[in-house]
């Protein structure tokens, strides 16, 4: 099986509802996205022969991803007053919703999902909060 592994990086920052310590807060991470892929087979023909994907498209296609969270607050549905977020709105901040507790478990699949959905073969999706700390999604 050939495997190919690219990253991008995004800047966010999230809070852990219900969390009992400092992650309840609102915070700030450089959070890192490496994404590999996977194929039994190599292109035959054309510009991309030899080749899984072209690493300049495999790159384009993470940082898409990664960039659409980028100098955002992450809020998880429902974890915060109507009426803060109105005036946070307000404030015209990038804020992005998501359906899940924004943990590095919860990016994990959630990337592993949204790169399947581009039409890759997902191996491993990982995201780092901290340059120490990563998770990991696979199937
Ligand atoms: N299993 C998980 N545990 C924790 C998560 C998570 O996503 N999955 N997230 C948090 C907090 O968001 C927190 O920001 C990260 O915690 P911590 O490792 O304590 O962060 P530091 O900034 O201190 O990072 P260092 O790598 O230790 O410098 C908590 N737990």
């Amino acid at each position: 099986m050939y495997q190919l592994t690219t990253h991008a990086s995004f800047d966010s920052a999230h809070f852990l509802s219900g969390y009992e310590g400092k992650c309840s807060n609102i915070h700030g991470h450089r959070w890192k996205l490496e994404v590999t892929v996977q194929s039994e087979t190599l292109e035959q023909t054309g510009q991309i022969r030899g080749m899984v994907v072209d690493f300049g498209q495999l790159k384009d296609d993470i940082k898409k991803l990664a960039d659409e969270f980028d100098h955002s607050l992450i809020i998880e549905d429902g974890t915060l007053k109507e009426k803060t977020v109105e005036a946070l709105k307000e404030e015209n901040f990038k804020m992005i919703f998501v359906d899940f507790r924004p943990t590095a478990e919860s990016f994990a699949k959630y990337f592993y999902d949204r790169v399947k959905e581009i039409g890759y073969d997902v191996k491993l999706a990982k995201v780092y909060e901290t340059p120490n700390n990563m998770a990991a999604y696979g199937e």
